[in-house]
């Protein structure tokens, strides 16, 4: 099988399991992965529990539609974190709910929304920034996560839900997990007194596990 194939085969396979896990509804979010000769995305207005690996859309280098059905109309999202990532293979947007509950909070910090409670949060997402309201599939929502996706990894969009890259798709879905797992952790504990990692902690877990 060629190393096309298999990413078809997996974006499939991820998709189906974040659908019926509940992390995603409807027609919403979408994945991508870069290929050698551009990149693999999910079809516009497509459930992720029943894609099919022959019509996922294939854009090229230059981001031109050669192939499959429609890409997401978040084709722009995706391209601004590959943009500013270097090591970005790829990337995952969902609208899973505790997530999207953060996104909606009235006092979050937009430059960190969720305090670094455990330390598989800090591994795999990090600092999380907010990006400010856009209409889904706005262009200018590009620009607007380029901007932040050179220093972060993860990204959440203001009343709409998570935009995450990972150095493959294995990990882009396990921080897309983690940021959900972790969404409802913070939820669970508002009201209560607790006890983040401190400043020290994180830079140990930093250095141990570099992006
Ligand atoms: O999540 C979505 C929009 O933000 C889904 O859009 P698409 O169906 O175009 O991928
Ligand atoms: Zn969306």
């Amino acid at each position: 099988m060629s190393e096309e194939s298999r990413l078809r085969e997996e974006i499939c396979r991820y998709g189906r399991s974040i659908f019926e896990r509940g992390l995603t509804f409807g027609s919403s979010g979408n994945i991508s992965v870069m290929l050698e000769d551009g990149w693999l995305m999910t079809p516009t207005n497509a459930s992720l529990g029943s894609l099919d690996p022959a019509r996922l859309s294939k854009l090229d280098l230059e981001g031109r539609h050669v192939g499959g059905d429609k890409p997401t109309k978040e084709t722009f999202l995706h391209q601004g974190m590959y943009r500013r990532r270097s090591n970005a293979r790829a990337v995952v947007h969902l609208h899973s709910t505790h997530s999207v509950a953060v996104s909606v909070l009235d006092d979050i910090d937009p430059e960190d929304v969720i305090p670094p409670l455990t330390a598989y949060y800090v591994m795999r997402v990090g600092k999380l920034p907010l990006v400010p309201y856009y209409r889904p599939g706005d262009p200018a929502l590009g620009p607007a996560v380029e901007a932040l996706a050179d220093r972060h990894r993860a990204v959440l969009l203001a009343n709409h839900g998570p935009v995450v890259a990972g150095t493959s798709l294995d990990a882009a879905v396990y921080a897309t997990e983690e940021l959900e797992e972790t969404a409802k952790l913070h939820l669970m504990l508002q009201g209560r007194r607790t006890r983040p990692l401190t400043p020290e902690q994180v830079a140990d877990l930093r250095a141990h596990f570099p992006d």
